[in-house]
């Protein structure tokens, strides 16, 4: 399902513009959303679920437009979303929780809907804890049912915001492995502070700030970005004050910075291989 943006704003009560004349085209496949605090991928994509309104502006998804009841009723029989906050029922089990969930999405057939459960657990590798309670669940396996929940109607749009905030390192690498299989021919947002996440699963991203689009490209475009800005210093003093500092390591009695630093290289330097993340910072400064 393609998605295409225009000049999308949205202004809360009290005059902050979350949203401030956004264009952008969202292929089909793994997409990336990255922006620092507040840059508003929250508010996109509540919006895009249809759980939000712009202020102005146009979103059409799959053909349907946003701006029309309609429009969002037939994108939302295609959607699956995992807010960043999904509340779910600590005194019902995994397999309870998600059977609930289908029964709201309309799944009303009782053994079709115990058979895509069933199915999903297995997805989400929580079949033998099916029957307890989320209560006694760690955050990896809530964010589990939470996916599970999105996937339940197999929606052609999944809208993911954060999934891997708060999870150890096997189970965010489990979790976007999860998201990449699922993909396809599907389209997947995927909204996060940690680069490396979009690094291992997407072509391609979108950086927001304040509002708006700074970058719109594949990752291989976002990494060159910072081509000639990534810097090793090696010192014993002070720590380098131009650029940006992204690593501190200790080296040979001293220490070793990597720095993203747009002009002049800071005294001292040698080039370094960019990263994903020297792109982000690159664009973002
Ligand atoms: N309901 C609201 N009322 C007023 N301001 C809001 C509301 N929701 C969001 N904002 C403001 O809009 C801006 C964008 O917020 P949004 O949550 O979309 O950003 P974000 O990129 O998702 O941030 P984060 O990464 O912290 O989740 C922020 O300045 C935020 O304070």
């Amino acid at each position: 399902m393609q998605i295409t943006i225009t000049s999308l704003t949205k202004t809360f009560r009290g005059g902050v513009a979350a949203l401030d004349g956004l264009d952008l085209t969202i292929p089909t496949g793994m997409f990336g959303l990255l922006g620092a605090n507040g840059a508003g991928k929250t508010t996109l994509m509540r919006i895009l679920a249809g759980i939000a309104r712009p202020t102005s502006g146009r979103v059409v998804a799959g053909g349907h437009d946003l701006g029309t009841g309609e429009g969002r009723a037939a994108v939302q029989r295609e959607l699956g979303y995992l807010p960043q906050d999904l509340g779910v029922y600590p005194d019902l089990t995994a397999r309870q929780f998600l059977d609930y969930i289908a029964l709201l999405k309309g799944l009303d057939d009782r053994s079709a809907r115990r058979r895509r459960v069933g199915e999903l657990l297995e997805v989400v590798a929580l079949t033998a804890d099916a029957d307890r309670r989320l209560r006694g669940f760690s955050g990896g396996m809530r964010q589990r049912v939470g996916i599970a929940q999105a996937l339940l109607a197999d929606p052609q749009l999944l809208i993911v915001d954060e999934p891997t905030a708060g999870l150890d390192p096997e189970e965010r690498i489990r979790f976007r492995t999860l998201l990449s299989q699922f993909a396809g021919s599907r389209t997947v947002l995927l909204s996060t502070h940690i680069v490396d996440d979009i690094a291992q699963t997407c072509r391609e991203v979108a950086v927001l700030a304040k509002g708006r689009l700074i970058f719109r490209g594949t990752t291989e475009e976002l990494v060159q970005r910072a081509d000639g800005r990534v810097w090793s210093v090696v010192t014993d003093g002070p720590p380098p004050t131009e650029g940006t500092v992204v690593s501190a390591l200790p080296h040979e009695g001293g220490m070793r910075y990597r720095v993203v630093a747009p002009t002049a290289p800071p005294p001292g330097a040698s080039p370094a291989a960019p990263a994903l993340e020297d792109g982000y910072l690159a664009v973002m400064t």
